[in-house]
């Protein structure tokens, strides 16, 4: 059933050839237990490991049941090992962190055996060398002979055709020698049996035939006393392959037989993920609040749309954008575009917009505001009984037009509260916002006739009592030939009937939380007062003679490419325009906010830039830049973990690679099982995977455990409660980068383990 013919094998070191075979011929048949005998050197092992397919012979062929083994490839070496091969060693060579069944049972878990039957068979072995109660125990919890009876057992629980023992008794005493080489005759009765030995007694005493080996010559063999010959004729050798799942059994319990260094670096890889976790927590906790913010108290934010509009582009703001030197050293001046025109954009509000506008969804807004660029000429009565004209145009002390609620939400009562008096949006009138501390501006308190000086206080009667008129063109302008000049005579302005009172309606003051949604002038009027003014000076006669004249019927300029002002300019300052130079539109909440800037854009598709109406999202614009630092805050911080990260990574390589040297033994015993290369690579990158996952896990185990001091102390600081919050899918995604870390850091060391030669790896202490 095995025939050698002509077998020749050398080891080359360095420059020097060792011939460890010289032309090997041999043949030998079923139930033959055979002997080799020869001094130390001769090449007994050699002959072995060439007959187990563990050493490749040079030359010559091994022919096993008439089938040429010249062209095995190395899987066909490997099943052929596994499906044909036996092996006993003299010291065991057991995998310490499994148990005894298990290590009985690897040879036909490489073979793909099923568990039930596997674990049968296994038994039947452990049962056979008198073993079956200690199956559960580890190799190390036998004694020297009770392994050797193990390996026994493990070598015949595959049923294969040749045994080949390398001095099983070597490490034994004498009595227990003879214990394990009577279970080897057993088995020699349907079995080839081939032993190596130095002992010639034993040899003499259970083998039926002995080989003499010298110097790597046959040179004696006292011949094969058995008859029978197998009735095969033709090899079947079965694919050995390990399945993933005995890769990771295998690469689990061998992780647990060191727990502690397993956990230690587990935790050292998992410093990485628990950062960028931490990280990610916090940066979508404080992201997660500014959107509350924005929900909240932002979107009640007007957008506005203004007949020229800033384009709050930031890089513009940066400087010159041509590609010349920088700080020169030349005495030269270099001409540039004027930035100013570059920053902002001239809406032209046509009455198509105010259409589009009117056509926004009103379910969406809280309220709508429209401005004109028409002057309103009021007077005030003062406290001291003279008739004063109000200046509404300084800084400060402009007014702005009351939002119009839309659905009878009140946005004004949302914001502010009204501390006396009561709003009337439909009736013109004007509504004195005070601060926080009930303050007003000396510029205010003069507008509603008020001389005051500093921290004088006043009764909300005296301001609701102020008296202000405003004065239709009509009566303001005179004519002087074609020229319109202002009345000065104040005091019978104030009493002409056709002058129109301005109420103060209310006194309101910004909710607290809400200060940033008040207004920043103190005057609210209501629109009813612009809506009245322009109903009335549209066909004011200086209007009308404006809209006739080619010159500013106010100063006599003639209009021209120079003229300080245009004809339009002047029409709308005298109210005889009714488009609007503002628009501020109030959203109801945040999702409304969107539509309604969709709905904006939409506006602007597919026209020109000169057609186009940009508007002003204040609110978008300060939580995008917040955002924008918060995301670039996060990116810094994660670069800095992601370092760690890779670390623990080659961390993990060396780890791994520490590991091979350690089970070195491991893979030469699974290599003589026959495992293939590709298994071995399986059982460490199972190694691997098992640590990435822990410590995945662990990272965002710990993270959790972190993120409650962490959101404690911050509730403590700040007073927001459970910001750091880690999203699910970022903690399955970093499980998934440790995972993948530390399988590239095991690649290398897999591979070593993988190209390890079987009989060097079987060797090694
Ligand atoms: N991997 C190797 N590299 C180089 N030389 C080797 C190697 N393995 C064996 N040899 C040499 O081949 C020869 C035969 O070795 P082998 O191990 O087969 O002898 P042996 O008869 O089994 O010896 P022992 O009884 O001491 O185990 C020896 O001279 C040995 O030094």
């Amino acid at each position: 059933m095995l025939k050698l013919t002509s077998i020749r094998k050398s080891y080359k070191t360095g420059d020097f050839i060792q011939h460890a075979l010289h032309d090997v011929s041999l043949s030998f048949s079923k139930n033959e237990f055979v002997a080799v005998l020869g001094e130390s050197g001769s090449g007994k092992t050699t002959l072995l490991n060439i007959i187990g397919g563990l050493n490749r012979y040079d030359d010559g062929d091994l022919i096993i049941n008439n089938k040429s083994t010249k062209k095995f490839k190395d899987k066909d070496w490997d099943a052929y090992r596994n499906n044909c091969i036996g092996f006993v060693f003299q010291n065991y060579n057991l995998i310490p962190h499994i148990s005894v069944l298990s290590n009985i049972e690897m040879g036909m878990t490489l073979s793909g055996v099923s568990p039930s039957i596997r674990k049968q068979r296994a038994l039947d072995a452990l049962e056979q060398v008198g073993l079956k109660k200690h199956a559960h125990k580890k190799p190390n919890q036998l004694s020297g002979g009770q392994m050797q009876r193990v390996t026994i057992a493990r070598a015949l629980a595959n049923d294969p055709d040749i045994i080949l023992a390398d001095e099983p008794t070597g490490a034994l005493d004498s009595e227990t020698s003879v214990q394990i080489m009577e279970l080897i005759q057993q088995i020699a009765k349907d079995k080839l049996v081939i032993m190596v030995t130095h002992n010639p007694q034993l040899a003499t005493t259970y083998a039926n035939r002995i080989i003499h080996l010298k110097d790597g010559n046959v040179i004696k063999d006292s011949g094969s006393k058995s008859q029978s010959e197998s009735s095969k004729t033709t090899l079947e050798i079965k694919k050995t392959a390990m399945s993933y799942l005995s890769a990771l059994k295998l690469s689990f319990h061998n992780l647990c037989t060191k727990k502690g260094r397993t956990f230690l670096t587990s935790f050292a890889s998992s410093i990485g993920i628990i950062g960028i976790a931490l990280i990610l927590a916090l940066s979508n906790g404080f992201q997660r609040e500014i959107e509350v913010f924005e929900k909240d108290s932002l979107s009640q934010m007007p957008i506005t749309i203004t007949s020229q509009a800033m384009q709050l582009d930031f890089s513009s703001l940066g400087g010159s954008e041509n590609d010349n030197e920088t700080y020169p050293e030349n005495e030269r001046i270099i001409a540039s575009q004027n930035s100013h025109e570059s920053m902002f954009h001239t809406n032209n509000i046509t009455s198509e917009y105010l259409e589009y506008i009117e056509n926004i969804n009103q379910k969406d807004l809280n309220a709508i505001s429209y401005q004109y660029s028409a002057v309103f000429n009021i007077l005030v009565k003062t406290t001291d009984n003279t008739i004063e004209k109000v200046d509404n145009t300084q800084r400060h002390g402009t007014w702005d037009v009351l939002p119009n609620s839309i659905n009878d939400t009140n946005i004004i009562e949302d914001t502010y509260d009204v501390l006396s008096g009561t709003i009337k949006e439909d009736e013109p009138g004007i509504i004195v916002v005070v601060g926080s501390s009930n303050d007003l501006s000396d510029i205010t308190l003069q507008q509603l006739g008020i001389h005051s000086e500093e921290g004088a206080s006043y009764t909300f009667d005296d301001i609701l009592n102020s008296e202000l008129k405003l004065i239709t063109n009509d009566n303001y302008y005179i004519e002087y030939n074609g020229n319109f000049v202002p009345d000065n005579q104040l005091e019978s302005l104030f009493n002409n009937q056709n002058s129109i009172s301005l109420p103060v309606q209310a006194i309101i003051r910004a909710k607290e939380g809400k200060e940033l949604l008040s207004s920043s002038n103190s005057i609210y009027y209501t629109e009813a007062v612009s809506t009245l003014l322009i109903e009335t000076n549209k066909d004011s006669k200086i209007v009308i003679a404006q809209k006739e004249s080619s010159y500013n019927v106010l100063t006599g300029e003639i209009f021209n490419e120079n003229s300080s002002s245009t004809k339009d300019d002047v029409i709308g300052y005298l109210g005889g325009d009714a488009t609007p130079s503002s628009i501020s539109i109030y959203p109801k909440d945040f999702d409304s906010k969107t539509r309604v800037t969709e709905y904006l854009d939409a506006y602007n598709e597919g026209k020109e830039t000169v057609d186009q109406i940009v508007y002003t999202d204040m609110a978008a614009l300060i939580t995008s830049l917040s955002g924008d630092i918060m995301n670039a805050i996060t990116y810094v911080l994660i670069a800095f973990s992601a370092i760690s990260l890779i670390v623990s990574s080659f961390m993990i390589g060396i780890i791994i690679y520490i590991s091979v040297l350690e089970r070195t033994k491991e893979i030469g015993i699974l290599r003589a099982l026959g495992a293939r290369k590709k298994d071995i690579r399986r059982v460490f990158n199972a190694e691997t995977l098992i640590v990435g996952l822990f410590s995945g896990c662990l990272g965002i185990g710990i993270t959790q455990l972190l993120i409650l001091p962490i959101n404690m102390i911050i509730e403590r600081v700040s007073g927001l409660g459970n910001v750091a919050n880690l999203h699910p899918l970022h903690a399955l995604i970093l499980v998934m980068i440790s995972l993948v870390l530390t399988v590239i850091g095991g690649y290398i060391p897999s591979r070593m383990a993988a190209k390890k030669d079987p009989v060097d790896a079987l060797r090694s202490e």
